[in-house]
Formats: C-alpha cells, structure tokens, sequence
C-alpha cells in the first residue's frame, strides 16, 4: 500500500499513465495507421459520391481503370482506393494469385474494415477470424446451399412470383420504376428466404436490415476513414453513420434470436408443428451444424450479416445490368422467351436441370457481367509475407493486392468486337467442341474472373446463377420494359474499383401475357 502511495505521489506517474495510455492507443491502430490513405483522399458519402460523378469534373476518385489504361502498358502499379493503397496486378499474374499460401482474402476484407476493431462492422468478420471460424460461412454456401439447390427451384419461383407483384405491380400501361433501387428489396426477400425462412422473408423489417446493412456499412466506413485512424477508437461512437450500422444489427439481432427461439419451441414441442413455415433446412441449421463439426463458437446473427453481404448487392448488381442491356436491346426479348417457354414446356416443371438448358439466359448474363463486373479488379488480397513473382516484382509484406479485370474483359484477342455487346457471345463459344461447359456463368477461368478464381472463386455463384435466372426468367414472360423516350444506356458510374448501374434511372414496365402458364410450376395458395 505504501508503494502504491508513494508511486501515486512521484512527478513521474501521470506522464507515464498518459505515454503508456498513449502507446496502446497507437498500437491498436497501428495496422491502420500505416497504410493509411490522407483523409482528404478518402471517398465522400455514397449519395454524394453519385452526385459528384454525374457532375463531370467533381470526381472524388479517380477509377482505377483511368489508371490501368494510363499505365503506360506497366503490369504492376499502386493506386490509392478509398480504403487502402492498392497494387493493381496484371491479370497474366491470376494463376500466380489464385492459390498462393502467403496472399489472402478474408484478411483482406478485415483490414479494409477495421479488423473488428469498430463496433458495427462484424457482419464482414463474421467467423471471428480463426481459420475454422471463416470456413463455417464458405462451407455453408459452397456445401449445404450448394446441395440444396435442386430442392430450392419451386421455393424461389414461388416468392419471385410474389415477391414481383409486389415491387412491380403489373400494370397494362407503361409505369416507371428505379428499377436498381426497388431490386435490392426483391432480391433481399427472395434470398432470405433460403437463408433464414419465411417468416423472415415476409418480415420488412428484416429485409430493410439485410439490404441496407450493406450500404450503410459502406458509407460508414467511408465516414470513418476520413478521419485518422488515430482518432477512429473515439469518433466512431459519435458518427450518426456507425450509430445506423449498429441499429441495424441490433435490429437483426432480435429478429434472428426471436426465430431461433421459435424453432426450439417447436421442437421442444411448445408451439405447435403447423405453426412453422420452416419447409426446408436453411442456413440457421447449416451454420449450426458446422460450428459444432468445427468444435468452433459462432454467432448466428454475424453469419446471416456477412450472408447478406455478399449475396444481395452482388446478385442485383447483376441483375441490373441485365435489365439494362436488354432495354438497350430489345431485339433478345423474342429468342429467350423462346427460349424459356421451350424449356418449360419439355421439362414440365422447373428444374434445376432446366435452369441448365437455358443457354441463351446464361450467355447473356455472363455477357452483362463482361462488360459490367461488379467491380472493377478481383481477387482482392493481403500478403502476409514478402512475395516475388515470377517476372521479380515484389509485393511487400502488408500490401493490399487485386487483379485488375477489365484489362481482360476488354480484350479483343480473347472477346472480339469486346466493346460491342454480343449476347450470344458466350453460346457461341459453349458451341465450339469441347467448350460446352468452359463458358458457362458459374465457370471461373483466367479469362473470366467476374465471380473470382480459384481457392476462394465464389462459393455462391451457383445459388446466384439460379436465382438471377429465375427473375429473369419472370420477368421476362411477364413484363415488357424499356427505357424513357430518348434514353440510352446509361453508362455505370465507377469510383475507385466499384461500378454501379445508374441507381437513379426510371425503367418503364408493362404486364405482358406469359407464353406459358408459371402458375403450374409453383402453387401460390400455400
Ligand atoms: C452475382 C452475384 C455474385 C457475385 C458477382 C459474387 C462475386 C464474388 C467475388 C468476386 C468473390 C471473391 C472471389 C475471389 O476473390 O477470388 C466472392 C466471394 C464470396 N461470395 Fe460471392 N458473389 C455473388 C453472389 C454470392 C452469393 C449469392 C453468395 C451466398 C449465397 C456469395 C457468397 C460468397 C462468399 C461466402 C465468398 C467468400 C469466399 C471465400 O472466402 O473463399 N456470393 N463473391
């Protein structure tokens, strides 16, 4: 006691509590604080972002493919991105990347988002960064979604069926719609309802949080990144932008508890079997199952975020374009309603085999996905070591690395005409012996990365792939759209590596006679 007394009353204590509280401090930021990108470079808020992107000459980024095409032909270069300065590889080096023990791709995601350091953003380090802990949301989606999938086409035709009428109600005359706006929600509910239900699917509050968990994280952590990250441990408490995410989860936490609860009352037998629309296992059981099988705690609420994440955005990113370039040209209406009813019509009901068989759909989509990728570069990375390609480049130990995708998109020897979009492109290459399954979406090659490639290529591209066919495929029997008298095809707004479908844009819609009766292939009274 008298130590601590005579320690309290020295003229050295308070300096050394403030140094020692000091150093803490800096080393907690430490990871961020040596990459960071000056405040006065980061990004604005997502709206203002558009608006300044629109308004020609108020860029606040540059896009990185300004830089790929100025390179002056160089195969390795830094950019600053909103988050981190970035190394853009040539995508020659992809196989190089692909599996690379020292090169990696969750680590990446923590440290552009605050390595869980910030209260909010735990749906991006949803297994809590062990390596069992991160393989329990890949391997619920490469493995359980995966397997499902066969059992999962009347479920989805069924909730796109209803979930259409709701966002686009079909009406006789033209009526606009922001299309990329309303899309997310649709998407949202129809994804929900593999992942968690439906009752969760149906629930608004739910899909609010699940779409706009994702935005409201990106313009928080935009917001946090324009201040030092010295002061992020304090302002994040104070900015409105991370107080929304954490309403957001706090939100989605009570919904997900609510239904993990229900179901244990059922099968306890304290609420009756009949109550439950729990048709088929879903990603409550599979992360459950895993987290066991793993031996590993995980937090059932973070895992549907981090589903969230990475399925809705993406899914109706795509699906946006698509919408697009079939306004912008209206002559492939005609051969996938063919197409479609074809299909239909042979197989009976739908499939997932069917889903196959419909080529010209599958060529379109990955023809948007060519020319519109939803970002930029692929296969974002961070080394953990110091790495040496083969041609000598070096990659230091914590740099932040990605391929840069349009290079090989735009490439005439590879896609001739690429700037000319060609919707039966990737039918024709399918033609081509030997080729039928090289080209196909949910394919991955040195070639075409939209969804990644290799160890950690999409695991949910198969999911994304049936779903996004299942839309269109309704959308397409049911509706005629197109674009405002005068309008063309807006071009997609890029900023840093992100490109976005024009998300102001009215897309007029018009309720058609189907060519075939979809009511057959769901039962809409259940
Ligand atoms: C059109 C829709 C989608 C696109 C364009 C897309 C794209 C991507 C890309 C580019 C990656 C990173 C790959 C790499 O760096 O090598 C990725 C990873 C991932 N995606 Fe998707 N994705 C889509 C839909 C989905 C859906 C629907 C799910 C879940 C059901 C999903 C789950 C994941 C997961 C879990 C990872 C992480 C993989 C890992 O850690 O190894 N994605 N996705």
């Amino acid at each position: 006691m008298a130590m601590l007394t005579g320690l309290l009353e020295t003229p050295y204590f308070t300096p050394g509590v403030c140094i020692a509280l000091l150093v803490i401090l800096i080393s907690s930021v430490w990871d961020d604080l040596s990459t960071e990108v000056p405040p006065q470079r980061s990004a604005a808020r997502w709206e203002e972002l558009v608006e300044s992107i629109q308004q020609e000459g108020k860029g606040a980024m540059v896009p990185v493919c300004t830089y790929v095409d100025h390179g002056g032909g160089q195969s390795v270069f830094q950019v600053m991105t909103p988050s981190h300065p970035t190394i853009i590889l040539h995508p020659k080096y992809i196989d190089e990347v692909k599996a690379h023990p020292d090169l990696h791709f969750l680590e990446a995601i923590r440290k552009n988002f605050f390595a869980n350091r910030v209260p909010g953003f735990e749906g991006f380090h949803a297994g809590g960064g062990s390596e069992k802990g991160d393989r329990i949301l890949v391997d619920a989606v490469r493995v359980n979604l995966t397997q499902a999938l066969g059992s999962l086409t009347t479920p989805l035709m069924k909730e796109t069926a209803l979930t259409l009428d709701e966002h686009f109600p079909p009406t006789k005359e033209w009526t606009p719609y922001i299309f990329a706006r309303e899309l997310p929600y649709a998407v949202g509910r129809i994804s929900t309802l593999i992942f968690l239900g439906e009752r969760a699917a149906r629930n608004k509050e739910w899909v609010n949080v699940a779409v706009n968990y994702t935005i409201d994280a990106f313009d928080a952590a935009r917001a946090l990144r324009m201040w030092p990250a010295i002061m992020r441990p304090l302002v994040h408490h104070f900015l409105p932008y991370m107080n929304k995410v954490r309403a957001h989860l706090k939100v989605g936490r009570a919904i997900v508890q609510e239904e993990i609860e229900r179901r244990a009352a059922i099968r306890e037998g304290r609420l009756p079997a009949e109550e439950t629309p729990h048709t088929h296992s879903d990603s409550l059981d599979w992360f459950t199952n895993l987290a066991t099988r793993y031996g590993e705690p995980y937090d059932l609420m973070t895992g549907q975020m981090g589903l969230s994440l990475a399925a809705i955005h993406t899914t109706s990113n795509l699906l946006t374009n698509v919408v697009y370039d079939l306004a912008a040209h209206p002559e492939y209406f005609q051969p996938l309603r063919e197409e479609i009813k074809a299909v239909l019509e042979e197989d009976g009901k739908l499939k997932k085999t069917s889903l196959l068989k419909l080529k010209l759909l599958d060529s379109i989509l990955k023809e948007s996905q060519r020319m519109h990728p939803v970002n930029l570069t692929s296969l974002i990375r961070i080394a953990s070591k110091k790495i040496t390609l083969s041609d000598g480049n070096i990659i230091p130990k914590g740099a932040i690395t990605a391929i840069s995708a349009h290079v090989v998109n735009e490439d005439e020897s590879i896609y001739p005409n690429a700037a000319t979009y060609d919707g039966y492109r990737f039918l024709k290459k399918r033609q081509q012996p030997g080729h039928e399954h090289r080209h196909q979406l949910v394919t991955t090659t040195a070639e075409s990365f939209g969804f990644g490639h290799g160890v950690h290529a999409c695991p949910g591209r198969f999911f994304a792939s049936n779903e996004s066919k299942i839309v269109l495929l309704q959308l397409l029997l049911k509706y005629d759209w197109k674009f405002q008298d005068g309008v063309t095809r807006p071009k997609n707004l890029e900023f840093a590596t992100e490109s976005v479908p024009d998300p102001t844009l009215a897309v007029l819609f018009r309720a058609r006679e189907p060519e075939v009766d979809l009511g057959r292939f769901y039962d809409l009274g259940v």
